[in-house]
C-alpha cells in the first residue's frame, strides 16, 4: 500500500518509528516531513498528507503531532478525508469498519511505538463494511459538499 506519513516536531519520533515498521512491511511511504525535532507548525504538513490520500497519490495516511488532534483536525478540512485520532487498536478498527476512515492520527506524547504499531497496522487491514455505513458516509460527503 501507498502510505502518506507526516508530522509536527511533537510527533516526529513517532513518525520516524512509524514510517520504518510501514516501510520494513513492505509498503511505500510518502514522508512530507517535518525531518527533524525542531519546533515547526502542523498544519501544513497534515495538509499535505491530507491532500495525497484525497487525490488518490496515497492509499492511506497516517499523522502525528503531540495529541494527535491538531493534525487530525487539519486532516478533517481536506475535502475526502475521514480522519480519526486512535488511541488504540479498536479504535482504529471501528473507525475503518463502520467510518471509512482514510487518515489515522497519533498521540507522539502518549502513544507507546509498539501500540502506535499495532494501530496503524490494525487501520491498514481493517476493511470498510459498507451497508448501513457507506449510506452515513455518503451523507457525510454530502456534508462536505
Ligand atoms: O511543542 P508545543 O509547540 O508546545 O506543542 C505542539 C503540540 O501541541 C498541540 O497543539 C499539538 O499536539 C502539537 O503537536
Amino acid at each position: 500500500m501507498r502510505i502518506a506519513v507526516g508530522s509536527d516536531h511533537a510527533g516526529f519520533h513517532l513518525k520516524e518509528h512509524v514510517a520504518a515498521t510501514l516501510r520494513a512491511a513492505g509498503h511505500e511511504v510518502v514522508d512530507v516531513g517535518t525531518t527533524s525535532p525542531d519546533s515547526v507548525d502542523y498544519p501544513g504538513f497534515a495538509r499535505d498528507a491530507a491532500a495525497l490520500v484525497a487525490r488518490g497519490e496515497a492509499e492511506r495516511g497516517v499523522l502525528a503531532c503531540g495529541s494527535g488532534v491538531g493534525v487530525a483536525i487539519v486532516a478533517n478540512k481536506v475535502g475526502g478525508i475521514r480522519a480519526v485520532n486512535a488511541h488504540d487498536p479498536q479504535e482504529a478498527e471501528m473507525s475503518r469498519r463502520h467510518n471509512d476512515a482514510n487518515v489515522v492520527t497519533l498521540s507522539g506524547a502518549r502513544l507507546e511505538p509498539g501500540t502506535a504499531d499495532e494501530i496503524v497496522r490494525t487501520f491498514l487491514d481493517t476493511d470498510f463494511e459498507g451497508g448501513r455505513h457507506a449510506r452515513r458516509v455518503g451523507q457525510i460527503a454530502d456534508i462536505e459538499a
